[in-house]
């Protein structure tokens, strides 16, 4: 069991559940990068999704420090693998999380009977480790045949999961709800089955409903922003699809979760993957945003028709207007600040492509930032933000900062 369980000293964890990007956060699931990311070399890395080779390390040393931050301010850190190991104690979600990872048709018959044996003798320490770190042709031991002779020796039998650490993108609270999403990229798409197994078998989760699953349309946490109590704002773009946004508004309002969601597209591009690379919440009524962007981001209003049947919801979509317009009038707010991301067009580009405006907002007007992005992090200073500076230097060469790093799992309410 995780620490607060076992420690009769510990506090009671915070129930579960998110109203807002920005109500003092309580509990929070990140994910220490571990051997996963020793799996990436020069020939893998852009199928992996990460700009380079981090220095693994260092860049557990800078985790380490995020975390410690965020424990410095009251909240309770949750390790994902320390979770799924507790889950895969379970007899069942253990024969689930097994069958799942050995799927794939690239393995044949004969290395997955091997390969089922073996996982099934593990520990649920080491069980977790295969599962994330994944395994590779030359370290099996055993299930020899043509596959193991055709295969190269370093092509994964298990891949392994080194945007794992991007724990925003593969859950996401709504209320007392969690969205199990589902992940465009085939190098992600094994992780929402660990997440959705953790929250059908951990005892800590078992009792929270769940909405969306990892084989529906594809919704990544990266684009969910809850921008108001009832008011989500999803972006479309490289990963999540106009059909996942549809899904999800179906969802939230068949749930009761939210009134409006805001779809808004946004450019199909690596350095705009999810809404949260563009703009993130700093205080209720404040974001911070790539201003190269800003004047061209749109959203259409979704809302669920007033007359329609509870039977066979249907949706009114709005014509598309300005973001910030749209977003204010939905939260009915007169004005939702912007504060830019850097001093100049070519500042905001640098620091907006180094997660300048990927900040976790730890309450209203506190945010963790990479402490690299001088120029937007001054600003949010002078816009009266407190930012907590950490240093990204390695976890940053996967293209996430802090928010994307981060699952909140109770936030106390905004209002
Ligand atoms: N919400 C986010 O923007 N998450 C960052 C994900 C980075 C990861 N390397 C990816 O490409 O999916």
């Amino acid at each position: 069991m995780t620490d607060a369980t076992v420690n009769p000293s510990a506090p009671e964890p915070a129930p579960a559940g998110v109203d807002s990007e920005v109500g003092r956060l309580r509990t929070v699931m990140l994910h220490r990068p571990g051997p996963e990311l020793q799996r990436l070399t020069p020939r893998n890395n852009d199928k992996l999704l990460f700009d380079g080779v981090p220095w693994v390390s260092r860049a557990q040393d800078e985790h380490d420090a995020f975390a410690d931050a965020l424990r410095g301010r009251g909240v309770e850190v949750v390790y994902l693998t320390e979770l799924l190991a507790e889950t895969l104690a379970e007899p069942e979600a253990r024969d689930i999380a097994i069958e799942t990872a050995l799927t794939d048709l690239d393995l044949g018959e004969t290395l997955r009977l091997y390969l089922r044996g073996f996982l099934g003798d593990a520990t649920p320490e080491d069980l977790t480790i295969y599962l994330t770190s994944g395994i590779r042709n030359d370290e099996v031991r055993g299930g020899f045949g043509l596959v193991t002779k055709l295969l190269a020796f370093d092509d994964f039998l298990v891949d392994p999961l080194p945007n794992l650490l991007f724990t925003r993108d593969s859950s996401v609270w709504v209320r007392d709800r969690v969205a199990i999403t589902s992940l465009a990229m085939p190098a992600r798409k094994r992780e929402t089955q660990l997440t959705e197994l953790i929250y059908r078998h951990h005892p800590r989760f078992a009792a929270s409903p769940r909405i969306l699953g990892h084989h529906f349309e594809h919704v990544e946490g990266g684009d969910v922003l809850l921008l108001a109590p009832g008011v989500i704002a999803v972006g479309v773009g490289e990963r999540t699809t106009p059909a996942g946004a549809e899904r999800f508004a179906r969802q939230v309002f068949e749930s009761g979760l939210a009134e409006t969601v805001l779809a808004v597209p946004i450019a199909q591009e690596r350095a705009t993957m999810h809404l949260d690379t563009v703009c993130t919440m700093v205080d209720v009524d404040k974001v911070v945003m790539y201003p190269n962007v800003a004047d061209t981001l749109t959203a259409y209003a979704v809302t669920r028709r007033a007359d329609s049947d509870p039977a066979g919801l249907e949706l009114e979509v709005a014509e598309p207007e300005p973001f910030l317009v749209a977003a204010a009038k939905a939260m009915q707010l007169d004005t939702l600040h912007q504060i830019d991301t850097g001093l100049d067009p070519v500042t905001a580009e640098r620091e907006q492509w180094d997660d300048g405006n990927n900040t976790l907002a730890l309450a209203p007007r506190l945010a963790v930032a990479y402490e690299r992005n001088d120029g937007t992090n001054s600003r949010l200073e002078a816009a009266g933000i407190e930012v907590i500076r950490i240093a990204g230097s390695e976890l940053g060469s996967g293209r996430g900062g802090p928010r994307c790093m981060s699952c909140p799992i109770a936030r106390d309410p905004a209002h």
